[in-house]
């Protein structure tokens, strides 16, 4: 079964401006492309440069918030409920100017008791506001390591939120890397919540460089991630050991 790859632009050919970086990923033999923050950038220009490359665009971030006080997120923080849906206002605006089909909002670090029905709450809201649109709401756990204090670090919860808020469109983004990074198994966790994942990322274990290296064998439980129900991109975030063009042997290996 060939398997469909999306390069992640937040960490791939990070020294282009986006949209030439769009143009690389299609000339390098990427399937689709997913982007972190892209605000800076005229959607237009975007809007352009995949056009001409012909790659579907899966996704973006809401915004971290107040970078230089620590934020990375703001749907989970009590208090910050303007701030919270004007990023998912942002990110949705952005997304339908760009032809996006999902929107990853970031919970934040936080520890406070209300921090669950915060978050639930800004779900929904999202979730509302893009059902229109077709565009689908994701959620990530991130591994406490790299993102000491973020609310939402396992799979576990981030399904019974999605339980909780009650909306179809709402899924994990389920990031082996991250699920690796935190000790845990990532064909047990792909099985156990396989019915609300909605996109896959991976990156080398523990280092977070090119997927051909490291703990785990992305060449074999990438494939087996796929015969067990994933039927969409697989999404490569990872940091270039060098510059990514010298790092993409994975991806001529692996078709
Ligand atoms: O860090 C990751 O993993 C991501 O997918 C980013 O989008 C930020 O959370
Ligand atoms: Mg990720």
């Amino acid at each position: 079964m060939a398997l469909s790859y999306s390069a992640n632009l937040g960490f791939l050919w990070t020294e282009l401006a986006l949209p030439d970086a769009v143009r690389a990923a299609a000339k390098a033999g990427f399937d689709a492309v997913e982007l972190h923050w892209p605000y800076a950038v005229e959607p237009s220009l975007l809007k352009q440069a995949l056009a001409e490359s012909g790659l579907p665009v899966l996704g973006l971030n809401t915004s971290k918030g107040n970078v230089d006080a620590g934020e990375f997120g703001l749907s989970a923080l009590p208090g910050r409920g303007d701030d919270a849906r004007a990023a998912i206002d942002q990110a949705l605006a952005y997304a339908t100017a760009i032809g996006a089909t999902a929107i990853h909002v970031m919970a934040g670090k936080t520890n406070a008791l209300e921090a669950r029905d915060t978050f639930v709450a800004n779900l929904r809201y999202a979730a509302d506001r893009a059902a229109p649109a077709g565009i689908t709401i994701l959620l990530e756990p991130l591994n406490l390591h790299d993102v000491p204090g973020y609310f939402l670090h396992d799979n576990a919860t981030a399904a019974s939120i999605i339980e909780e808020a009650g909306r179809d469109n709402i899924r994990i983004m389920f990031d082996c890397y991250h699920v690796g990074r935190s000790g845990k198994s990532i064909l047990e966790e792909f099985d156990a919540h396989r019915e609300r994942i909605g996109h896959v990322q991976f990156a080398a274990v523990p280092d977070r460089g090119e997927p051909d290296a490291g703990e785990v064998d992305f060449a074999t439980v990438l494939p087996e991630l796929a015969a067990r129900g994933h039927a969409g991109h697989f999404g490569a975030e990872y940091k270039p050991r060098r510059s990514t063009d010298e790092g993409l042997g994975w991806l001529a290996a692996w078709r």
